[in-house]
């Protein structure tokens, strides 16, 4: 497996791979890789011919400068977790190599990132627009991956690819999850002992509540899920709302849409989880 750091070792390996044929799978990560991001690079490489996977803490879609300092970063592990996958070619540039100059695009979503992780950290999905597209530009992959637990992210991106009329496949994948429910996430190892052991009650809220989905009212459900997460003991959801997949609005009836999201977020101290539960998909 190749490591490079530059935009030009990456452009040359790209190229031989693309001048023999190959198809190239993207795999864009901010590593601290766990079984959700190798999934992914499976599930590339089963369309795929060169794997390549990007590890990069972007600093333009944080919005929280302690939450920036604090993403981990273990480059060392990553590749070699890596090495034992599909993938050829890793992508870990600098700062400076990813934004010679600094990035002023603003990016127009529409009311896509107005609502949930776009309200809750503004600024954050032009950041990784930003960030992506750049990727997009170095790589030039024939098809891109990206994980359903980012599941706004992933609408952003399929908007983003359509605006600026890019020739690469988005292929949403789904959440990998540990034993307990628990969506993998890389900011699953900032959880103290404790705290790991009362976060699994957030998917588990989200399964059960498939069970009262067309049943009790959305306002009922988006009441309990919030009340039996929040009364878990460092527990406190920031929001969670139940919205349409496509346009990611809030729906007040099970009978507006055919594909119903619950999207939640929830600190565990200091510690910010994602995750989401499809109730109903055509
Ligand atoms: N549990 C998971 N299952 C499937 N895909 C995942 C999972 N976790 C992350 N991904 C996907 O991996 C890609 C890179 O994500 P990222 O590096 O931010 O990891 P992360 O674990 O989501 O970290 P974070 O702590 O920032 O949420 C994204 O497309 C993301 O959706
Ligand atoms: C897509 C991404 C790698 C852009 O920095 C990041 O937002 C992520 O890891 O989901
Ligand atoms: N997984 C999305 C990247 C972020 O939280 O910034």
């Amino acid at each position: 497996m190749i490591v490079v750091k530059t935009v030009g070792e990456l452009q040359n390996v790209v190229k031989e791979h693309r001048q023999g044929g190959a198809r190239i799978g993207f795999v864009p990560t901010m590593g601290a890789l766990h079984a959700g991001h190798l999934s992914l690079v499976d599930e590339a490489a089963r369309s795929c011919d060169l794997v390549v996977v990007s590890i990069f803490v972007n600093p333009t879609q944080f919005n929280n400068a302690a939450d920036l300092e604090n993403y981990p970063r273990t480059l060392d592990r990553d590749v070699a977790l890596l090495s034992g996958t599909a993938c050829r070619l890793v992508f870990a540039p600098s700062v400076a190599e990813m934004y010679p100059e600094p990035d002023t695009r603003v990016f127009d979503f529409g009311e896509l990132d107005k609502v949930m992780e776009g309200k809750h950290r503004p600024g954050h999905f032009n950041g990784v627009a930003q960030v992506v597209s750049r990727l997009f530009d170095m790589v030039r992959p024939d098809m891109a991956f990206f994980g359903q637990k980012d599941f706004q992210q992933l609408a952003i991106i399929v908007q983003l690819v359509k605006q600026l009329q890019l020739p690469v496949q988005i292929v949403p994948c789904p959440i990998i999850r540990e034993a307990d429910g628990l969506a993998m996430s890389s900011r699953n190892t900032l959880l103290t002992p404790e705290q790991r052991k009362i976060v699994p009650v957030i998917a588990k809220t989200l399964m059960e509540s498939c069970n009262f989905a067309g049943h009790r009212s959305v306002k009922e459900v988006k009441n309990e899920v919030t009340a039996t997460v929040n009364k878990s003991t460092g527990l406190e959801v920031e929001y969670f709302d139940i919205v349409d997949g496509f346009s990611l609005q809030s729906i007040d009836n099970w009978d507006k849409s055919d594909y119903i999201v619950g999207c939640i977020a929830v600190f565990a101290g200091n510690v910010r989880l994602i995750d989401n539960i499809i109730y109903k998909k055509k």
